[in-house]
């Protein structure tokens, strides 16, 4: 591989000449090898006169830093619309820059951080201070959702246009969910004036309760308070009502169940202006691994994880909270629903929900501990694995979950690499071969359930407007 990187000084460039890697760029339906340049941060060449321009640029001002990508695949930067950044109030846990960092590390140039911080981010006042921190602190691209409702609270809505104006790309109560249907259909009504678009927890506070794994054989056999599918489909189906009543679209976050996916199927093909989007512990993992089931371990272990390596031993019961999250881990046949949806495009974009905790919240009583697990340095590894190296999608197909696809839903110029795009660019081996360790991730929490795995795929270079802010 190229090391030619490591004797440049890149800090002080926002220019920067990637030479012989397979540009796949799916906005522009490119997927060849090609040759970029980014000048001044914005995308100004591809393809043979990249090195003739590089070449003009450099007779000016000095030589453009070169890194040669050869046998590495170069795309527009990609994009998480779905991570919790733990800023403002909660930056034991994370922080704009230790967040932003594992972002880059994990390929990501732009983020979507969640408002359920503390305080919410149910204002324009706390809008403008993360993002006036990010702009400084941060390393990638922080894009803000704001809150539906004050506090997250579910009763009374947040002042929508003012969020708006503030620069929140969406609206979310994620962590909670709305639960009175009249107040999410206003929701719908301002968000849709505003041109803003709403996404949602889908969460049945009355289905769910307590609940806190997925509802079935393995939540009966640990003696834990179980969370049926029920408990997401019921708001799904409600969100698919409340977007056919109101013509603005809603966003369907972290999904988890095959009724979700089988009702967005078919809300789709009425024309519904609903979406879906899925995270990689819900088309890798199950409710077994809460278990440690042998069950688990030895059927994954025959596939592409390599468990057999001795990565990840199974132990029963096992009761690891870095298995806990919302929603939960579910059963064999709402994993495989999910990586159908992905398949077919009822799912149409990736996220992390990178949710960091501290080692001292996840290390109590199984029912005691927050849900969430950190995702952006496992996110696409884990989603090459299942997608690419089982053939179930082509490479472009899976880049375009994680770029235009989610811009094209926030209405975010990001995504491509046309001419004068924002030089964003994700450079990455979709075949090394690494280990996950503990010590090496660059967020602040270790929520992780994938430590010790061996993964293929692998980020080399993060660059955003021209400058690489991470390489491997
Ligand atoms: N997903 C989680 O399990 N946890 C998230 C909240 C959320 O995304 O709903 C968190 O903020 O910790
Ligand atoms: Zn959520
Ligand atoms: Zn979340």
């Amino acid at each position: 591989m190229a090391a030619a990187h490591k004797d440049l000084e890149f800090a002080d460039w926002n220019s920067i000449l990637l030479t012989g890697g397979r540009v796949i760029d799916p906005a522009n339906q490119r997927d060849e090898v090609a040759d970029v340049l980014i000048l001044e941060g914005k995308v100004a060449a591809i393809g043979a006169e990249a090195k003739t321009k590089a070449g003009e640029f450099q007779s000016v001002l000095g030589s453009v830093p070169h890194f040669d990508a050869t046998g590495l695949v170069v795309c527009p930067g990609l994009i998480d619309l779905h991570v919790h950044l733990r800023e403002p109030g909660q930056s034991a846990k994370e922080t704009i820059a230790t967040g932003t960092a594992s972002a880059a590390k994990g390929g990501f140039t732009s983020i979507v951080c969640m408002p359920n911080t503390s305080p919410s981010i149910d204002n324009a006042g706390t809008v403008a201070l993360i993002r006036e921190k990010a702009a400084r602190e941060g390393v990638v691209n922080v894009f803000v959702a704001g809150a539906i409702t004050k506090g997250i609270a579910g009763e009374e809505l947040a002042s929508i246009g003012s969020l708006k104006a503030a620069g929140v790309v969406a609206i979310t109560d994620d962590g909670h969910c709305v639960q009175n249907n009249d107040m999410m259909r206003r929701a719908l009504e301002y968000a849709g004036m505003f041109d803003l678009t709403v996404m949602d927890h889908c969460q049945d506070y009355g289905l769910v309760m307590d609940g806190v794994m997925h509802e079935g054989y393995w939540s009966t056999a640990l003696g834990l308070k179980g969370w049926p599918a029920s408990g997401e489909e019921m708001i799904v189906a409600r969100n698919i009502l409340l977007a056919e009543l109101t013509g603005t679209r809603v966003h369907c976050q972290h999904l988890s169940s095959a009724g979700s996916v089988r009702l967005i199927r078919e809300a789709k093909k009425r024309g519904v202006p609903i979406s879906g989007e899925a995270c990689p512990h819900h088309f890798v993992l199950t409710d077994a691994a809460i278990a440690g089931s042998e069950q688990f371990w030895k059927e994954d272990g025959k596939g592409i994880f390599g468990f057999e390596n001795g990565a990840v031993k199974p132990t029963w019961p096992n009761y690891d909270t870095n298995f806990k999250m919302n929603p939960p881990l579910r059963s064999v046949a709402d994993r495989e629903a999910i990586l159908e949806g992905l398949v077919d495009g009822t799912l149409e974009v990736l996220g992390s929900d990178h949710a960091p905790h501290c080692d001292y919240e996840k290390e109590v009583e199984f029912d005691y501990a927050p849900f969430g697990i950190t995702g952006f340095e496992t996110e696409l590894a884990l989603s090459l694995m299942q997608l690419y190296h089982t053939k179930r999608l082509g490479l472009s197909q899976i880049i375009e979950k994680f770029t235009v696809a989610p811009a094209r839903l926030l209405n975010l110029k990001k995504g491509t690499l046309s001419l004068g795009a924002d030089g964003d660019v994700t450079v990455f081996d979709p075949d090394a071969e690494w280990v996950f360790e503990r010590e090496a991730t660059a967020s602040k929490s270790k929520n992780s359930p994938f430590y010790g795995w061996k993964l293929k795929g692998k980020p080399i270079m993060t660059i955003v407007n021209g400058r690489p802010v991470y390489t491997e």
